[in-house]
């Protein structure tokens, strides 16, 4: 990283600056000629069209007299067989020839300033702001100095937009709102391009409004959300994205006290090992059904996966990273020929007496300091036909390799449930409900790692193979239409 800013920091040389000028220069001819070579086939396809329609409403007026010609009637043949086939190639060859100048922009895309020279930028402006106590709304207008205004150095409101997120990220919450204001205030209903951009007053008053809940000015940030009246499916999303970051953060920081009704016992009678080898077991919960194991990882086991590890970054959704989820992870399939793989899946269908085929890999998880994993449910929630195909998750087993000093539970707020991670103790728990749904109440997440390193294996069983083994369990898969 350091390097990567000595070699290529735009922000702060006005040489590098104009590097980036050519590049603009060139990424305007590129779309220019793009847009024309388009324009000119549209124009084409369109006169094309015109004169099938033509034919079209001649053919109209009478159709008996216009099919008792041969003319027509060869002319109606061959246009549907001919040149039909031969527009629709026209239109998507011109789509591929386009396609040239795509991939040249893409090319250009490597020398465009990176999400770091923005922050660079941004800061530079942010300091300006800050030492000569400037005023957002004034640089806006693109008045650097009292007195002289440069109106086209104006700033526009994605300019302000990008400013404000910058002091959001920065927590310098009355800043980012000021510009925030400057966004909205130029905002101008006439330039029909913001759509390409991305732009538009409900992402300012978003943008605003999540500030606000953020530093707790629950009815202000709500107002911002709803500007059209209505609250809209966007604010929605927002409003439940910042419940369960409040959850997240309550629970993570609240001691849950000991839930009751709930008792310790050996688990003897999952599989026959366990008859010979009880496992002990303490109950979390009744809803979804939660239980921690102790003692159920060795030392030596430990040992051999932190020395076998090969961590990469945990990524989610399309292979993303994400703040989201901070950890690194390593897989070990079922089949991975190693004895320790072999005998802790043995020990999870002992404790859980599931089939671990058609499951995920075994995960190794290891969180640094401030690592975390925030609220998720593990089941996917698939439409009917993928879940038939591949099947969701119908339970977890968490396995604790290691001990944390301080920070890093995985806890469970909607059930009041937290679990400290201790060295070779497991919880398992179900995700899915007894009707094959997910049970919303199995939510979870791992709290930021204070201090220390946490690792987890983590184990997410697939519903497929259990049809047998869980006869009081309603199975999508066998039955799709139970409910
Ligand atoms: O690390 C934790 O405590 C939670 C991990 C987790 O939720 C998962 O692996 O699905
Ligand atoms: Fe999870």
């Amino acid at each position: 990283m350091a390097n990567r800013v000595q070699d290529k920091s735009y922000a702060c040389s006005t040489v590098a600056l104009m590097k980036l000028l050519r590049v603009e220069d060139e990424l305007v001819r590129n779309m220019r000629s793009y847009v024309a070579k388009l324009k000119n086939k549209h124009q084409l396809v369109h006169q094309a069209l015109s004169s099938m329609r033509a034919e079209e409403r001649h053919m109209k007026m009478d159709y008996e007299a216009y099919l008792g010609n041969p003319l027509n009637s060869f002319r109606l043949i061959h246009r549907l067989h001919r040149e039909w086939e031969q527009l629709v190639r026209y239109t998507s060859e011109a789509q591929q020839n386009a396609r040239g100048h795509i991939e040249h922009a893409h090319r250009l895309r490597m020398l465009l300033p990176s999400a770091l020279d923005l922050e660079e930028a941004s800061r530079g402006i942010d300091s300006l702001v800050d030492i000569y106590e400037l005023q957002p709304e004034e640089l806006a207008a693109g008045t650097l100095v009292p007195g002289n205004t440069q109106p086209s150095a104006a700033l526009s409101p994605l300019d302000c937009l990008a400013l404000g997120n910058y002091c959001k990220n920065e927590r310098n919450d009355r800043r980012a709102e000021a510009w925030f204001n400057a966004s909205l205030e130029r905002y101008d209903e006439d330039r029909l391009e913001y759509v390409v951009f991305g732009l538009s007053r409900k992402s300012i008053h978003n943008s605003w409004g999540m500030l606000l809940m953020k530093s707790q000015q629950e009815t202000a940030g709500m107002s911002h959300l709803n500007t059209e009246g209505e609250e809209n499916s966007l604010s929605k999303d927002i409003r439940k994205h910042y419940d369960s970051q409040m959850m997240y953060k309550r629970a993570c920081s609240a001691v849950f006290r000991a839930p009751a009704h709930l008792h310790c016992r050996y688990n003897s009678s999952t599989t026959a090992f366990a008859r010979i080898a009880p496992l002990k077991m303490e109950e979390l919960s009744h809803d979804p059904y939660m239980v921690l194991f102790h003692d159920v990882v060795y030392e030596s086991e430990m040992d051999w996966l932190l020395n076998a590890k090969q961590l990469k970054a945990s990524l989610v959704g399309h292979y993303q990273y994400s703040a989201f989820r901070t950890s690194k992870e390593q897989h070990f399939h079922e089949y991975y020929n190693e004895a320790v793989v072999k005998s802790i899946h043995r020990r999870l269908t002992d404790m859980t007496g599931l089939s671990l085929i058609e499951s995920d890999a075994l995960t190794l998880i290891n969180y640094g300091m401030g690592g975390h994993y925030d609220l998720h449910h593990d089941s996917h929630n698939y439409s009917e036909p993928n879940r038939i195909l591949i099947g969701d998750r119908i339970a977890t087993v968490l396995l604790y390799v290691g001990e944390v000093d301080s920070g890093g539970a995985t806890i469970f707020p909607y059930i009041n449930v937290s679990v400290r991670p201790t060295k070779g103790s497991a919880v398992l728990w179900y995700n899915l409900d007894d009707a094959a749904e997910i049970n919303a109440k199995a939510m979870h997440a791992g709290c930021p790692v204070i201090v220390g390193s946490k690792y987890v294996l983590t184990k997410w069983i697939n519903e497929m193979r259990q049809l047998f083994l869980t006869p009081c369990i309603r199975n999508k898969i066998s039955n799709p239409k139970s409910r």
